[in-house]
């Protein structure tokens, strides 16, 4: 079984807000990308790595890549408008690649997470063995409202029930290959995940979840980055 760490790096950071997108950024000496890139380089489960990156920022992650001198090979990919459309080139290039009927395992990580361990790489790729999707998520600490367009709360969802989503979510190709393609053909699609593909548009599949971290964040403004070089020294 091919396990493919899909690494999607091809937003521009707009509630981040730098002068360039939050996974260039330096952090203990090394861009947020990089610091992604090893931990899927370093697990000994993952077989290939796949960087997807904003159209412009091609040449700056190929140099990246090369001085960075990782063991896995790396195939760098140019992304799409939304997240799921830098999914769906990962998803695109693999169908082209392989024919089908191979087995290979995609597991989309986003390149903001780089607190990623390799103990939830090894759960998530351990599930894949038994299950076509698994997603990686943490219990909900927060009550959580459901609101109106007015903001008034319509709903309290019982909490012991509720868990965020984080990255890596993994799917078997076919899988996730018949899920988007259900999805694209629908003009309402949109999607905030790759789980949620394969929610809506294949209902009838089971997805497992793996119990991740707190400290797996997502770097989405500029504070959560005061948390993560926290995070990083403790390393
Ligand atoms: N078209 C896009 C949009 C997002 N991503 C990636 O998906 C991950 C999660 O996205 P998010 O945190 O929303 O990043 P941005 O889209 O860069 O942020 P913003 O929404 O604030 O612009 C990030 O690693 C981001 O680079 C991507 O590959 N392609
Ligand atoms: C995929 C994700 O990280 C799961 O929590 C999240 O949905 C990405 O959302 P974003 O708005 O693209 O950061």
């Amino acid at each position: 079984m091919k396990n493919i760490a899909v690494v999607l790096a091809g937003g521009s950071g707009r509630r981040f807000g730098a002068e360039k997108p939050k996974q260039f950024l330096v952090v203990a000496g090394r861009t947020i990308l990089e610091h992604t890139l090893s931990k899927f380089d370093k697990h000994p489960d993952i077989t290939g790595i796949c960087l997807v990156v904003h159209p412009d920022y091609m040449s700056e992650a190929s140099l990246i890549i090369e001085n960075a001198g990782f063991s896995r090979p790396v195939t760098l990919l140019a992304g799409g408008k939304e997240r799921y459309d830098s999914s769906l080139a990962a998803i695109r290039h693999y169908n082209s690649v392989y024919a089908s009927g191979v087995d290979i395992n995609l597991l989309f990580h986003d390149a903001v997470r780089p607190m990623i361990s390799a103990d939830i790489i090894t759960n998530l790729v351990r599930e894949l063995d038994y299950c076509s999707a698994v997603c990686v998520a943490v219990p909900a600490t927060d009550t959580l409202y459901c609101i109106d367009a007015g903001r008034n709360i319509m709903d309290i969802p019982d909490r012991a029930r509720i868990w965020n989503a984080q990255t890596p979510q993994g799917f078997r190709l076919e899988l996730i290959t018949q899920a988007y393609e259900k999805a694209i053909s629908d003009p309402a699609f949109a999607t905030t995940d790759d789980c949620g593909v394969v929610f809506r548009y294949m209902p009838e599949q089971s997805i497992k979840i793996v119990e991740g971290d707190p400290c797996n964040i997502k770097l989405t403004y500029k504070t959560d980055m005061d948390r993560l070089e926290v995070l990083l020294e403790d390393m």
